[in-house]
């Protein structure tokens, strides 16, 4: 499939040459004005159940790093919020900037944060990831926001293995994980129906965004951007700015289960 990144040449402005959905009515990121967004009393609470949690591997896939988990049962699971039946947790990954001003995907009031999480879960209606990937209701993704703080010890873990995945294509085991960790104590959220903010762009993402951030500090950040772009051997390109800026909301009405 067309390469594609973040840089002028083919970054975010460029991908409708190749991904024609970049300009579609349900585009993501979006930036959320919580002024604006609907208190829905029938959004029930979000379960997320990280039951033992099944991490698998950790990976520099080029564009982002991921953990990702075995999802053969309903070990990990997403239910309830705004989604109808049970979606399992495939991966969590990042976004972020070269300085901590920028790197967050959605923005609130128009204000970026250094970084977002997302935790992706594929809907258990269909047989498995890859029907799902493509399918109206087939991703539901969780949005973690982070803001400079405090160092967060929860994040050591995943910054610790970045020595062994700097470059493009290099994975190793990351087992015992559990995501809960990187969940902020309350799980409000705001909902909106989108897409992947990365090519293939397909709409097939229930936005789930929850209210506060975890914390991250200005040093972890700068870890984030000693991993690679690029692959060993070649010419190094940090992996900063892998973020999307937001898309037009086109009509889309933003909910959230809190006043
Ligand atoms: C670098 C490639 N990123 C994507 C890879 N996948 C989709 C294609 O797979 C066949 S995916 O479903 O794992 C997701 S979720 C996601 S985001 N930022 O919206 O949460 C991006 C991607
Ligand atoms: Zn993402």
């Amino acid at each position: 499939s067309h390469s594609w990144g973040y840089d002028a040449s083919d970054g975010p402005a460029t991908w409708a040459d190749h991904f024609p959905i970049a300009n579609g009515p349900r585009q993501s990121p979006v930036n959320i004005i919580p002024s604006q967004a609907q208190f829905d009393s029938s959004l029930k609470p979000l379960k997320l159940q990280y039951d033992p949690s099944t991490s698998k591997d950790i990976l520099n896939n080029g564009h982002t790093f991921q953990v990702s988990f075995l999802d053969e049962n309903n070990s990990a699971i997403l239910s309830g919020g705004p989604v109808t039946g049970t979606y399992r947790l495939k991966q969590f990954h990042f976004h972020w900037g070269e300085s901590d001003d920028k790197g967050s995907e959605h923005t609130v009031n128009g204000v970026k944060f250094p970084c977002e999480l997302h935790l992706v879960h594929w809907n258990t209606k269909y047989a498995n990831f890859g029907e799902a990937v493509n399918k109206p209701d087939g991703l539901a993704v969780v949005g973690v926001f982070l803001k400079i703080g405090s160092a967060n010890p929860r994040l050591q873990k995943l910054l610790d293995s970045f020595d062994s995945i700097k470059a493009k294509g290099q994975q190793t085991t990351f087992l015992n994980f559990d995501p809960k960790n990187l969940l902020p104590a309350s799980l409000n959220f705001w909902t909106y129906e989108g897409s992947l903010t990365t090519p293939p762009l397909y709409e097939s993402v229930t936005w789930i965004v929850l209210k506060d951030p975890i914390s991250v500090s200005s040093a972890q950040m700068a870890k984030f951007r000693s991993l690679l772009f690029s692959s060993a051997g070649e010419q190094p390109r940090c992996m900063c700015n892998n973020y999307r800026p937001p898309q037009p909301i086109k009509g889309r009405k933003v909910r959230s289960n809190f006043k």
